[in-house]
């Protein structure tokens, strides 16, 4: 048996294999649509950087496509199967936004990251050898297997994502979404973050992550998703999204015309993830 963080490890990767998609699929909470006609096709491997301003309604994306508010309209296909009658929960990890572990939780790296573990075991709810194997395995994925017996309310910011990391590590799933996983960390911590999602490149985790800091994910992306108001505005490659970033900004967010592109553009200059503190704008 494989004790492997990823479930799928050692197949050969399948682009033609369609692990999420959404047809004008719309997301809110209770009667209000937020994020309406999102029309998405992920494929096995892909690792998507989901950006946008405050507010535009990325989380409630990742939500949506986790079941985690209300689908208003349209339709959800996981893994091939209607959201709805997909089983395997687990196959979906997630990392949700703004999540450090509280100083009053008195638990160790590897007790968190054993958490992870429940949806994968037994009806007893006891964890076989394997299971520790597997906990064991995602502290190693994320760099802090030295620190599984140590107290999270002493680790950094930085280490504390990264237990939060290897905890849905530690359910094995095929696609990771990650909600901001490197904001308010250090610039280096954001890379070793990056350190650690190449590190699921290579194990063949399709990963959609919302992120305000494109530059420090910016060799591993295959596609990046705008989104805006609402909507969907481009879906396309990092080196399309750099060619038409300009007419993505100018069109639907105004705003932002104070910042324009240097003369090498780069991802890590495009005004649509550097929109953090555009709420104190006038
Ligand atoms: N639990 C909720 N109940 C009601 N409305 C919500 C809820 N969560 C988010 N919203 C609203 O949905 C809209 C989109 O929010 P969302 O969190 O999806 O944006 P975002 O793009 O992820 O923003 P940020 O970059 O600030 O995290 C906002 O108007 C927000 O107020």
């Amino acid at each position: 048996m494989t004790t492997d963080v990823s479930r799928t490890a050692g197949a050969p990767p399948s682009s033609d294999e369609v692990v999420i998609d959404l047809h004008r699929a719309a997301f809110g909470y209770g009667e209000r649509a937020v994020l309406t006609d999102a029309t998405l096709t992920i494929h096995r491997g892909e690792i998507v950087a989901v950006v946008g301003p405050n507010g535009s309604g990325k989380s409630t994306l990742m939500k949506g496509i986790l079941g985690l508010n209300e689908q208003v309209a349209g339709s959800v296909t996981l893994f091939g199967v209607p959201s709805q009658d997909l089983h395997e929960r687990a196959r979906l990890g997630y990392v949700p936004q703004r999540h450090t572990l509280s100083a009053s939780v008195r638990a160790t790296a590897e007790e968190i990251v054993a958490t992870g573990r429940l949806p994968r075991i037994n009806w007893l709810g006891r964890l076989r050898a394997t299971d520790r194997q597997i906990v064991a395995r995602s502290l190693e994925v994320v760099g802090l297997a030295d620190r599984a017996a140590t107290e999270v309310s002493t680790l950094s910011g930085g280490q504390q994502r990264r237990v939060l990391i290897a905890r849905a590590l530690a359910g094995q799933p095929d696609v990771l979404i990650m909600d901001e996983p490197t904001a308010g960390v250090d610039a280096a911590s954001q890379h070793v973050l990056a350190d650690v999602l190449e590190r699921l490149v290579e194990r063949d985790v399709t990963m959609l992550i919302v992120t305000h800091e494109l530059g420090a994910l910016e060799r591993l992306l295959t596609r990046i998703v705008v989104v805006d108001g609402g909507h969907i505005r481009f879906d396309g490659t990092p080196a399309a999204y750099v060619a038409q970033r300009d007419a993505v900004h100018h069109d639907h967010d105004s705003h932002h015309h104070d910042l324009e592109l240097g003369p090498r553009p780069s991802l890590a200059q495009g005004p649509l993830d550097t929109t953090r503190d555009d709420r104190s704008r006038p």
